[in-house]
């Protein structure tokens, strides 16, 4: 068994909990959180600190690591870089749940959520701290580099390429071959049909590129 942590306390955390919660080698012993109050019940856990405390807590064997349960995918990367410099021997889980599908011939990193009835086809890539959310699937062949995500519902064909810190929103599908380059929002419902430059919002059906973006802009 091991004691971790889960480090955010959002809806997206709630989430990973209900997943962390079925994988019987895992035991959530609080949450980590800079907004709320340290002794706060969230989920039926305690907020035991900041990203602060992650150091102490790793050093008295207290915990072996957890993961990080941000859904902004530039914010999750700036917790990694933090964790990367105060806590360089936090061991990242995966949370997957057990409707998942993975295929054959695939790669699944570290931190990375695979939400209910997410799907990874044969020969595919996923990253580290991605997030393949419910019910949306990556086609064959496909690569999501560290820290992109694919929103609920949302659906690629094969030969697909989301570049790192991309987003694909709620309800997107994204055809056969297509390449979303880095630090891009495809909006929710959108059908790509042509490939999409890096540090654009992008949505419609078919989709254009609507305005540059900012790295850290949200998009929830
Ligand atoms: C479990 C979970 O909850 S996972 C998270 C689920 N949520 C998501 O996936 C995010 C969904 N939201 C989107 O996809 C949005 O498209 C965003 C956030 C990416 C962009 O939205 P905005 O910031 O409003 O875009 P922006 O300000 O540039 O555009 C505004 C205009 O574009 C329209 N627009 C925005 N998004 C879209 C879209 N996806 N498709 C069509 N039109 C859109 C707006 O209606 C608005 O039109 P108007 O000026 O005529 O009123």
């Amino acid at each position: 068994m091991k004691n971790i942590v889960i480090i955010g306390a959002s809806g997206h955390a709630r989430m990973i909990i209900d997943i962390i919660e079925r994988q019987e080698d895992l035991k959530i012993i609080g949450l980590i959180d800079s907004y709320k109050t340290i002794g706060e019940s969230l989920f039926n856990y305690k907020v035991i600190g900041t990203e602060d405390a992650i150091p102490d807590l790793i050093k008295s064997k207290t915990i072996v690591g957890g993961i990080i349960a941000i859904g902004d995918n530039y914010q999750r990367y700036q917790m990694f870089l933090k964790l990367s410099k105060t806590c360089v021997n936090f061991e990242y889980i995966n949370a997957i749940h057990p409707s998942a599908i993975i295929g054959k011939d695939t790669l699944i990193g570290i931190g990375t959520v695979l939400m209910p009835y997410a799907t990874v086809n044969a020969n595919s890539k996923v990253g580290s701290h991605c997030i393949v959310n419910t019910q949306s699937s990556l086609g064959h062949d496909s690569i999501m580099e560290n820290f992109s995500s694919l929103g609920p519902g949302s659906n690629t064909g094969g030969h697909v390429t989301i570049k790192t810190s991309s987003a694909i929103c709620i309800g997107a599908c994204i055809t056969g071959g297509i390449t979303i380059e880095k630090h891009s929002v495809v909006g929710a419902g959108s059908v790509v049909l042509k490939n999409i430059n890096a540090f654009k919002l992008a949505y419609g059906n078919p989709t254009i590129e609507i305005r540059d973006r900012e790295i850290n802009e949200s998009y929830f």
